[in-house]
């Protein structure tokens, strides 16, 4: 079986030069989706669960679907990833069931909701690094909060993220704050807040710089070259699946999305992760609502859950290929959680911050 953790695959995406999307899974066609995607490029994958993932699917189940997966396709390296744990007890539990890496997002207090001190994200990541860095798992932290840099709202539409309104300095990750926070934290990823959203409503526009902050990447990877950063709500929303859901009943206000062309001048500038789960949300169910509009007597869920695995397949393997993915998983050995755990301790995984931080 070949788990593999978020470390050693960003670390291998940054000596190649890619980006590699974390898709959501919250269900086995989700799943089945992903891999079918990964084999037909080559791409290693990273699939990552919300809470909500792990309470819809249930841990058990959750934890077997990926054992399932990883044996179907043995030579696929597969990072099981905890998306947004609001704290140590769900980023331990996440390791008990299997993950390899987790996210302490600590840019929020552990409700989710209420924006956090710097301390307290600086004290809570660093707890969460020690303890999983001690087993071999990587953790990806959080600095700055997400929200829209157009209205300053946060995200209250998947559940997780401020409600209300926030200035501008709280939306934009800081630099100089980034290198001391990853120096005292020492995650192996830094998911960073510039201008993008949980969700399909990111934009009332095509976004432009004032909107989509790509500076603050450039910026922060001047500084922490050797630190990989994670692009959290972007989704591309493309125009298509609008429209297919609009056009077999659905009712979407005209949106806009986070353009690949902008991922990929991230991963130019040291982007390595790219949270991808709308965008497979929507091709779901542009897929089911066409089944059931074109064939109203139709009752079967395999009738309408097959298309719908298809066109997640799709999309799945077009953001392999434009962060080029493609041809990377067989050049990767994947290393166990035990070696990794040796190599932590030897201190070779330390956060190198040198001269560049110090002269920016
Ligand atoms: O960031 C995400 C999960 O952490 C997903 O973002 P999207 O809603 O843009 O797909
Ligand atoms: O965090 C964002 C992902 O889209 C997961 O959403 P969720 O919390 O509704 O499962
Ligand atoms: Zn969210
Ligand atoms: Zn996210």
């Amino acid at each position: 079986m070949a788990r593999i953790t978020l470390r050693q695959l960003l670390d291998h995406a940054a000596e190649e030069g890619y980006g590699l999307p974390a898709y959501n899974i919250n269900n086995m066609e989700q799943g089945l989706a992903i891999m079918e995607a990964a084999e037909a490029v080559n791409a290693p994958v990273i699939i990552q669960a919300s809470r909500g993932a792990r309470s819809y699917a249930n841990d058990i189940i959750l934890a077997k679907l990926i054992d399932g997966l990883a044996e179907l396709y043995p030579h696929i390296p597969v990072c099981m990833h905890q998306d947004h744990g609001n704290g140590p007890a769900t980023c331990a539990t996440a390791i008990q069931y299997g993950f390899t890496s987790v996210m302490m997002d600590g840019s929020l207090e552990e409700d989710a909701k209420t924006p956090a001190s710097y301390e307290y994200n600086v004290d809570v990541t660093r707890r969460v690094t020690e303890m999983a860095h001690s087993c071999g798992v990587s953790v990806e932290g959080e600095l700055g909060v997400l929200g829209s840099l157009e209205t300053g709202m946060g995200e209250a539409e998947d559940g997780h993220g401020f409600e209300g309104k926030l200035d501008h300095s709280a939306l934009l990750t800081d630099p100089d704050q980034a290198v001391d926070f990853v120096r005292e934290t020492r995650v192996d990823a830094l998911a960073i807040a510039m201008g993008t959203s949980h969700g399909a409503y990111k934009f009332s526009r095509k976004p432009d710089g004032a909107v989509l902050a790509m500076n603050v990447i450039e910026e922060i990877h001047r500084r922490l070259p050797d630190t990989h950063l994670v692009m959290h709500g972007s989704s591309s929303v493309p125009q298509d699946l609008q429209d297919i859901i609009n056009q077999y009943g659905g009712q979407m206000p005209q949106t806009w999305g986070v353009p690949v062309e902008e991922i990929q001048r991230g991963i130019k500038h040291g982007v390595r992760k790219i949270n991808i789960d709308t965008d497979n949300r929507m091709a779901i169910t542009g897929a089911i609502r066409k089944v059931l509009a074109e064939k109203p007597g139709e009752f079967d869920p395999r009738a309408y859950l097959k298309p719908a695995k298809e066109a997640m397949r799709k999309l799945c393997i077009e953001r392999y290929q434009q962060f080029g993915c493609e041809g990377q998983a067989s050049k990767i050995k994947p290393l166990s959680t035990a070696q990794m755990a040796k190599r932590y301790a030897s201190g070779e995984l330390n956060p190198q911050i040198g001269a560049s931080a110090r002269a920016a």
